[in-house]
C-alpha cells in the first residue's frame, strides 16, 4: 500500500490556477476535524454550505468558499471527504492548502491517491479505476464512451456475479469430496454442465475488443520494398509532408509515426524502411525495426509484390503508383496513386472498416490485455474442470479460476500494477 495510508490527504482537484473556481479536496481521518477548524463548524453532510475559511492560528480570512462534506464510508474514497470550492486564484489556493497541510497527519496527496484509496476501500475495483484513468485521458468521443462503460462498472458487475457463481460451484465440488467415500465420488452431470456453461460465458467476454487500439490509436503500418512509395502514401493519407520522399531507395531509415484521425477514429500511421537485404549497418537496423512493426501492426498496408505478401490478420494489399502504366495487373490489390490521389478515398474507407472490427461497438466493453488474458485463464480452468470427474481436481481448477477473476478486479497480486496505473492519474484524483 502507498506510503502513509492513514494520513489525511489534500490536493487541488481542479485544473491549474488561475481559474474562476478551484476545488481543494481532503480525505482521511482528519478531514472533518480540519473542516471544523478552518470553516468554524462542521458543515452538514452532502450539502453545499457557504463558509468563511479562516486560518485558525492567526484568525486571518483565507476566502469565502462552498464546503461540502461526505461522511465515510459513503464517499468517493470511502473515508471522510471534505471539498472546498474556493476562488481559483493561485494565492487563494496556495493559502488554503498551506493551512490544511500544516496540521499533523495531513499531507499533500500523490497523483491518483484519492482513487487508490477508493480502490483499497472497495468503492471501486481495478477495472473501474482503469476506466477512470482512460476517461481522464479521453480525447475522442469514442474513447470517452468506452471509458464510461468501464468506469461505470461494466466489467465489475460481471466479475462480481462470476465470483459468486464460482463460490457456489466450489461449494458443490466440496460436497462431492465429502461424500466421495459413500458414493462413487464422481460429479453430477449438472455440475459439469454448469462449469462448461460458465467457461463459455467467460470465454466470450475474453474475446471482447482490446482497449489499446482505442487508447493509443490503431497502428497502420506501411511496408514494402524500397522506393515502393510508402512515405509518399503516408503523406497523401495525412495530407501533409510528414515523411521525407526522394527517388533514392533507402530514404526512410527509422520508424516514423504520425497520429491521424480518419472519420473520428484514432489511427497511428507508421512509415518504415524498405524491406530488402542490406549491407548498410544503419539501414539494416531500420529494416529489422520495420519487420517488428509489420508483425505487431493492427492493420498492415503492403506495397510490395503479391508473392512476397507477409501473413497478417488484417492486411490491405496495394498496387502503388497506379498512375504509371504497367503490364501486370493484380485482381487482389487496390490501385493507389499518391500523385493523382487515385484510390486514396477507397483506402481510407477500407481502413475505417477494418478499424471498426477492432473497436468496441456502442456500449460494448473493451478490455486491456491483462483482463483478456486472465479471463481466458479462468475460462480454460473451467473447461478443464468440466471434463474432470475427480471432485478434488475440479475444486482445484475452480480455485485457479477464482484467483484469475480476483486478479482482474485487483483483489490479488497487483501491487506493481497499481503503481503503474496510478502513475497515469493526475494530482487530486
Ligand atoms: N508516379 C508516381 N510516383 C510516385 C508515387 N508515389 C511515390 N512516387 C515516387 O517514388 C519515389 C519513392 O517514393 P517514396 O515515397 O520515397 O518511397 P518509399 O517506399 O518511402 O522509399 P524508401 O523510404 O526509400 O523505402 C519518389 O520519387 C516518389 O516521388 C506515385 O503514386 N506515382
Ligand atoms: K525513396
Ligand atoms: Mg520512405
Amino acid at each position: 500500500m502507498a506510503l502513509g495510508a492513514g494520513d489525511t490527504i489534500v490536493a487541488l482537484s481542479s485544473g491549474r490556477p488561475p481559474a474562476a473556481i478551484a476545488v481543494v479536496r481532503t480525505s482521511g481521518p482528519r478531514a472533518s476535524a480540519l473542516a471544523q477548524q478552518v470553516a468554524g463548524s462542521l458543515p452538514p453532510a452532502r450539502q453545499a454550505t457557504l463558509r468563511r475559511l479562516i486560518d485558525p492560528t492567526d484568525g486571518n480570512i483565507i476566502d469565502d468558499a462552498l464546503v461540502i462534506r461526505f461522511a465515510g464510508p459513503h464517499s468517493a474514497t470511502g473515508e471522510d471527504v471534505v471539498e472546498y470550492q474556493c476562488h481559483g486564484g493561485r494565492a487563494t489556493v496556495d493559502a488554503l492548502i498551506a493551512v490544511l497541510v500544516r496540521e499533523s497527519g495531513v499531507r499533500l496527496a500523490e497523483p491518483g491517491e484519492f482513487t487508490r484509496r477508493a480502490l483499497a476501500n472497495g468503492r471501486l475495483d481495478l477495472t473501474e479505476a482503469e476506466g477512470l484513468a482512460d476517461l481522464l485521458a479521453a480525447e475522442t468521443d469514442l474513447q470517452r464512451r468506452s471509458a464510461m462503460v468501464r468506469a461505470g462498472g461494466g466489467l465489475r458487475v460481471r466479475l462480481d456475479r462470476w465470483r459468486e457463481q464460482l463460490l457456489s460451484l466450489s461449494a458443490r465440488a466440496e460436497v462431492a469430496i465429502d461424500y466421495a467415500d459413500e458414493e462413487d465420488g464422481s460429479l453430477d452431470n449438472d455440475l459439469s454442465g454448469a462449469l462448461g456453461d460458465l467457461s463459455t460465458e467467460i470465454r466470450m467476454l475474453a474475446e471482447s475488443p482490446r482497449v489499446e487500439p482505442l487508447r493509443d490509436g490503431i497502428r497502420v503500418v506501411l511496408a514494402g520494398p524500397p522506393n515502393a512509395g510508402k512515405s509518399s502514401l503516408l503523406n497523401a493519407l495525412v495530407q501533409a509532408e510528414r515523411a521525407i520522399v526522394t527517388p533514392i531507395a533507402g530514404t526512410t531509415r527509422d520508424v516514423i509515426e504520425v497520429p491521424v484521425s480518419i472519420s473520428g477514429i484514432p489511427f497511428v500511421l507508421v512509415d518504415t524502411a524498405g524491406l530488402h537485404e542490406s549491407d548498410d549497418e544503419v539501414e539494416a537496423i531500420g529494416i529489422a525495426r520495420a519487420r517488428q512493426e509489420t508483425s505487431s501492426a493492427d492493420i498492415l498496408l503492403w506495397l510490395g509484390a503479391a508473392e512476397a505478401t507477409p501473413v497478417h490478420e488484417r492486411l490491405i494489399v496495394l498496387l502503388p503508383k497506379s498512375d504509371i502504366p504497367r503490364d501486370e495487373a493484380s485482381n487482389h490489390a487496390l490501385p493507389v496513386s499518391s500523385h493523382t490521389g487515385q484510390g486514396i478515398p477507397e483506402l481510407s474507407t477500407k481502413l475505417v472498416g477494418l478499424a471498426l472490427k477492432l473497436l468496441p461497438r456502442k456500449d460494448e466493453i473493451a478490455l486491456v490485455r491483462r483482463e483478456r488474458d486472465l479471463l481466458a485463464e479462468a475460462s480454460d480452468a473451467l473447461a478443464r474442470a468440466a471434463s474432470l470427474t475427480d471432485p478434488v481436481l475440479v475444486a482445484e481448477e475452480l480455485r485457479v479460476a477464482r484467483t484469475a477473476i480476483d486478479r482482474i478486479a485487483g483483489r490479488a497480486g497487483v501491487e506493481d500494477l497499481l503503481d503503474t496505473l496510478f502513475g497515469r492519474f493526475c494530482l487530486g484524483k
